[in-house]
This record gives structure tokens, sequence and C-alpha cells, in this order.
């Protein structure tokens, strides 16, 4: 078994699945990123808010202009993970990992708080992954893998609500899971389990989360997802974030591990930061023991990728201004469909990309609450007050919950009695909680209420030889039990595309041959769906789907995305990759020029008007040579090769650099040569450096015309001036032998 990932190899999961059975995770409870006192320094940058770097790490796109750095937030970073096949989600694991996540978040199976028990085995699941023993040894035992490539813990997390509740409580502390969702108000509410029922559970499995030092995330985004206008329901979260928090600590829960899961939850048009930063400022000021889990809004995020991520960066600033321990994503295309690998990598990136940018941001602004803020903060907690007053004067938790005081539409005091009231003699379980006996006795550690110890023994399991909590040997591990609807089924069906020749793109699971194109049809919306599905078909892609339609104008046309899966495999052995080409680093680049002060001759040459193309190698404007300090003569189109070399003697120009486009009857090969040989009639070949290039020329054409480099589309300012440094370099190091 590899106990070490190599970076350049995928990560095997036929071989994570092995030996579940005799697998243990090596650490249990949540871990915090080492963020150092002093802040984090950077290739000359100083940040503020920013935790120990990776190990290994994909940075920014933009992170190559500034030595490739990867500064990672000071708070746990959440990706969230539903795809139903686990199994696929380990690579996207992986793949959140590097990218900077270091709380992977696992939805379980649709319906599972209804199934009053534990499952087993691997069996697939729908909108997310059945949580079972065997799938949790595989994830843990992956993210053991994979957190030690990136140089930082990871921790899983999954959730713990339902009729099995307490029993998954267990599961999880046996397995190693570091986070769980635990806030029994959302069974009662989201999935009518009977209230009494759940927080009796809730009790149990609180008591034993706290054993094994899970985190706790309680429910209350819950009511900013459900309620009919998110953010009315202000003042009644702050009531569900105490009541579960209170209650967690009644049970035993330490405060270090109750996280209060709080989303800005409203949204643009609206004036968004005067609605969710007062209620993030006055829910830190009545919460500032507990941890702060800071969400991005789910609720108001539709098929438009950028409109979510543009949201979720304001999500991540209001984080900012306030606090946050955890600062989660949601994928940006949650809205449209179940997060796809590469959004999720997205979601991440927007947390990294605008932590780095407002870094520090709280010594450069302090918020003014002797402004609008103060009050607007005082009004949200007096509503809270009144709420929970009045949940008093109704008779108490239960009773409230009866008269559906939750979830109302309306801003509390007032109300639109349309809230879900749940009856606490009705929903499912009802009638099974069963009074304890005054000698009750469980020898079982962790255990929530009286359990009558016999004198003498400290721990409830000394009583049988320990519990499973205490001995893992004593865990039963079923494998599977349907060993047709196993993980190990679908892998059989998978292994060419993720171990074997076989390439096909995919979105969510290995080899779904998901893609997605965006056209912009010049239609009004109507048409453009149809004939964005008609293109879609003509381009092979089968079960076509419109994900996402905007309208730029309504007459003028869509903007329109497309999904659908792709028929046929690409063979990789079939494919000619190119050689690396592997660019000198750019300050070696312009120490070079500035010491040997490099001017080139350019131009295009023959009967050839075409300029564009060399004045972007040349200007500054879009990374031409001459920013890196390159002087050029620039001697226009329809040059004659002669002339280029002229130009050089009398200049002293180190190079002669010719664009030459036309192509019929191989002139631009010509072209090529003649310079080539006018240059050793001159006697000056060794002395200058000689590159072309064009729309249809190539770089292996070097060799064949006697150019020193050679270059075709998308060539820019920096290709040519390594070509130019490495050829003056390798001809002084001729020379000094
Ligand atoms: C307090 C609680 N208990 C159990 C479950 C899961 O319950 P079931 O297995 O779906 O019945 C949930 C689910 N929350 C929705 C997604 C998470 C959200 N997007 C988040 O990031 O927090 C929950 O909130």
């Amino acid at each position: 078994m590899t106990d070490k990932l190599d970076p350049n190899t995928k990560i095997n999961v036929e071989e994570i699945l092995e030996d579940l059975e005799n697998y243990h995770p090596p650490r249990k409870g949540w871990t915090w990123r080492t963020v150092p006192e002093g802040g984090v320094d950077m290739a000359g940058f100083h940040f503020r808010n920013m935790s120990e770097p990776l190990k290994n790490s994909v940075p920014m796109p933009t992170a190559k202009y500034f030595e490739g750095i990867d500064p990672q937030p000071a708070p746990v970073i959440t990706s969230e993970i539903a795809s139903g096949h686990f199994e696929d989600d380990i690579r996207r694991m992986r793949m959140a990992a590097w990218n900077g996540a270091d709380h992977i978040m696992v939805i379980r199976t649709t319906g599972q708080s209804h199934i009053d028990g534990l499952m087993e085995g691997t069996p697939e699941g729908i909108g997310g992954v059945p949580i079972t023993r065997k799938q949790l040894r595989a994830s843990r035992k992956a993210c053991d893998l994979i957190e030690d490539e990136v140089g930082r813990p990871i921790n899983f997390h999954s959730y713990v609500s339902g009729v099995a509740g307490p029993e998954v409580a267990v599961l999880f502390a046996e397995e190693g899971v570091n986070g769980a969702h635990q806030d029994p108000q959302y069974n009662v509410l989201y999935r009518n389990i009977n209230a009494y029922r759940s927080y009796v559970d809730a009790g149990e499995a609180k008591k034993v989360m706290t054993g094994a030092r899970i985190f706790q995330i309680d429910g209350a985004h819950n009511a900013n997802a459900t309620a009919r206008q998110g953010w009315k329901v202000m003042p009644e979260l702050m009531v569900q974030h105490g009541l579960n928090s209170a209650f967690s600590v009644m049970v035993g829960m330490p405060k270090d591990l109750i996280g209060l899961s709080t989303v800005p939850p409203s949204a643009p048009p609206t004036p968004k930061l005067w609605f969710d930063l007062p209620y993030a400022v006055a829910l830190r000021d009545f919460f500032s023991e507990y941890k702060m889990r800071a969400q991005q809004n789910t609720r108001y995020i539709e098929s438009d990728i950028n409109e979510a991520i543009r949201l979720h960066v304001i999500d991540t600033m209001i984080s900012m201004l306030t606090s946050a321990d955890i600062q989660s994503t949601i994928t940006p295309d949650e809205g449209r469909n179940l997060p796809w690998h590469y959004n999720s990598v997205r979601g991440v990136q927007t947390v990294k990309q605008t932590w780095a940018a407002l870094d520090g941001i709280k010594e450069l602004l302090t918020l003014n609450r002797e402004g609008p803020l103060g009050g607007m903060v005082r009004d949200l907690k007096e509503r809270a007050i009144g709420f929970l007053t009045e949940m008093l004067h109704a008779g108490g938790y239960f009773a409230a919950v009866e008269q559906g005081f939750f979830v109302d539409s309306a801003e509390f005091p007032e109300r639109n009695h349309d809230g879900i009231a749940r009856d606490g003699d009705g929903g499912i379980s009802v009638g099974t909680v069963i009074e304890r006996d005054p000698d009750y006795l469980a020898p079982v550690c962790d255990h929530f209420g009286n359990n009558n110890l016999p004198a003498g023994v400290d721990k409830a399991c000394d009583l049988v030889g320990g519990c499973t909590l205490c001995d893992p040997e004593k865990i039963v591990y079923i494998d599977e039990l349907d060993p047709e609807d196993s993980a190990h089924k679908r892998l059989e069906r998978t292994r060419e595309y993720r171990s074997g020749n076989l390439l096909r793109p995919e979105a969510e699971w290995a080899g779904d041959g998901v893609a997605l194109v965006e056209l912009m049809i010049p239609e009004r919306a109507e048409i453009a769906v149809e004939a964005a599905l008609e293109m879609a078909k003509r381009m092979g892609l089968s079960d076509p789907e419109v994900v996402n339609l905007q309208v730029l104008q309504p007459a003028e046309g869509c903007f329109v995305e497309v999904k659908g899966h792709v028929g046929f495999d690409v063979d990789k052995t079939e494919l000619t990759i190119p050689e690396k080409i592997e660019l000198l680093p750019e300050e070696e680049l312009r120490q070079f020029v500035t010491d040997h002060e490099i001017t080139v001759v350019a131009g295009t040459v023959g009967e050839d008007e075409h300029s564009v193309g060399m004045r972007e190698i040349l200007d500054i404007k879009h990374g031409g040579l001459e920013k890196y300090g390159v002087k050029y003569h620039y001697l226009g189109t329809s040059v004659p090769v002669e002339k280029m070399v002229d130009a050089a003697i009398e200049s002293g120009s180190d190079a002669i650099l010719i664009s030459t486009v036309i192509s019929h009857n191989e002139v631009h090969r010509t072209m090529m040569k003649k310079l080539a040989e006018l240059t050793k009639e001159r006697g000056i070949r060794d002395e200058k450096v000689l590159i072309a290039g064009g729309t249809q020329v190539s770089r292996d054409m070097a060799a064949e015309t006697g150019l020193d480099a050679t270059f075709g589309r998308g060539t820019k300012g920096i290709d040519v001036l390594d070509a130019i440094v490495r050829t003056m370099r390798g001809r002084e190091q001729e020379k000094v032998g």
C-alpha cells in the first residue's frame, strides 16, 4: 500500500479500498490551521491574515507574476462534495486540497435522515454519498495520504441527523470523522422528525461527538435557504444559533467545538451590505465565545456561475470585515447542478483570491458603529431577544415549534403566521422516547444522561473490557451488503478512464463524458435555446441540456451554456505530445537584456503587409520585447530581406526578427532560408540571432531553414526573448569553451 502520494501520479483508488477492515484513523478530532503570530511573508509581501503555506499546492493563475506564491488564508476552508460516487470524489478531494481546502464536507445521499439504522457497503448515492463505514474509512484513508502530500491536516466532515443520529455519531467517533453538522432543529423543522426524539437523540450525539472532539456545525443556514425572504429570518437565526449552542453546552460540549453556521442572508440586486453586515456584527457580538463557520449564500444563486462567484466574493469580504474561523465555500454551480469538481475548485479559489486581496483589511478599515450600522445591529439584537422572550411566554421551545414560530416569512416581531409548525405529539418516531429505569446502566463511554456506574468504575466500558470508542479492534466491519451495487463494480466500469489509456471529459463522475459548450446565439431566448440544443447535437453531444441562458438584449441575442455527453474516447497513446518548452525565469531574461543591451531589427519581409503579429511581439502593450528592456528598429512591412540584414549590420543589432505570414508557393520558407543564406554570405551568421514567425510557421521549421528559432500562432514576446537569450548565451559558452 502506498504510504505517500507522488504529485505526478494519480491516486490509486483501488489501493485505497484494499484492507479497509484493518484501517483505523491515525488521529481523531478537529484541527485548525497554524496561523503565525507575526503574519506570513512570501516573495517580499507581508500577509496579516494568513496561515502556514502548503508543501504542495496549485497557486492562482496570476501567481506566476509573483514567484508562484500561494498564500493560505487563516481560516479553515471548506469544499463541499456531493456526487453519489465517493470513489470518484477521492480524486476531487485531492484537487480541492491542492487548491487550498482543508475541510472536505460530504453531503449525504438523498433521504439518509429517514433511514433508521446505519447503511453499510458502498452503494451508489443520489445527490450525495451514502455515508457508510466502508466509505468513511476509504475517504479518511485517502485524506491521510492527501494531507501528507499537501502538508496540512484535512478535516473530513459529514452530517449527524435523522432517526439514526446517535448511531451515526458513534460511527463518526469510531471512524475518526473530524466535523459534523448536528442540530436537532434540523430534524424537527426540515425532516419532520418528532421534536422530543430529536432532542434526546441530539443529547446522545453531542456527547459522543464531544468524546471524539468532532467539531459541530449547527443548522441555522437551512432557515436562510428555506425562508421566503432570506434576510427576514435574521432575528430568528440568532435564536436558532443560541438554542443549539446552549443545548450543546448543557450536554457538555466545549465551546471551541461549537460552530455557528452563518450565511450572509441577502444578495444583489438588494443593498446586500445593509442587511448582511449588521447581521454578521450582531451575531459575533452575541456569540463571541463560539466558533464562526461562515458560509456563502446558497439561497440566491441561479444558473449563472459568474454571478454566483461575484456574490461569494462579497460574502467572503463580510467574513473578513468581521471574523471567520471556518470559511465554507458553496460551489458556484450549486444553483444549476450537483457540484462539478472544477467548480468545487473555483469555489475554493474565490476564498483564496479574496482573502489575499483583502488581507489585513481590518487594519485599514474600521466598522463605523457610530453610524447606521450601530442602530441596525442593536435592532437585530433586540428583535432576537424579543423572539426568545415571546417563546418563553408561548410556553417554551416545544410549544413555540407547535405554534409555528420558526421560518415565518415576516421579520420578527411582524408575523405572517406561515412558519413551519410541528406537533410535539407527531412527526416521525413519535412516542419512541423511553424513560430509563432508575438503575439503568450501559457499559459504553461518552453516553448521554443517567448511567448508573458502580462505585470505583471510572470508565463505563471497563465493565466489558472496552467499547468501540476506546478499543477500535472491537469495531465490527461489514464490507459489502450488495456486491453488485458497490464501488468495486463502478470502478471496473471506469478503470480505463482512470488508469488506462482512454480519455473522456468529466464533470462529476469518472468517465461521465460531460462537456459544457458556451455559445452566443444572436436571437431571442426561445429561439436561442432550441438553436443551441441543435448546435450541440450537431457537435456530437448527446442528451444536450441548456444549463444557463443569459439574455444579452431581448432581440439581439443570448449567451447560452449547453451541457451534453461526448460519445467517443480519446486514446492518449495516439496523441502527439509536443515537448514542453520551459522558458527562462523572467528576471533572468531581464538581467541578460540589461547586461547585453539587446537590440533587434524587425519587420515583415517580402510582399507581405501583415504588421499586427510583429507589433505584438515588439510593443510593451501585450508583453512585447520592449517590456523586458529590449530596444528595436522596426522596418515596417514588405521589407526586402537584404534591407533587414543591412539594417542589422548598420545598427549593430543582436537579432533579426522577420514576420512572414503569406505562405503560398511556400514563400515563407523561401524568405526564411534567404535570411540564413544572406547572413552567411555577409559573414555575420554567427553574430546575429535569426528568428522568424508567422501564422503558417512552426517551431520545427528552424532546422530546415537554417534559422535559430521559428514561431507560430500565439507566440508572445517572452517566447522570442527566451530564444534570443538562449542562442546568445550558447554562443558565449562556446567561445569560452
Ligand atoms: C444541520 C444539518 N443536519 C443534517 C444535514 C443533512 O441531512 P440529510 O442527510 O440531507 O437529511 C444538513 C444538510 N444541510 C444542507 C447542505 C449543507 C450546507 N450547504 C452547508 O454547507 O452547511 C444540515 O444542515
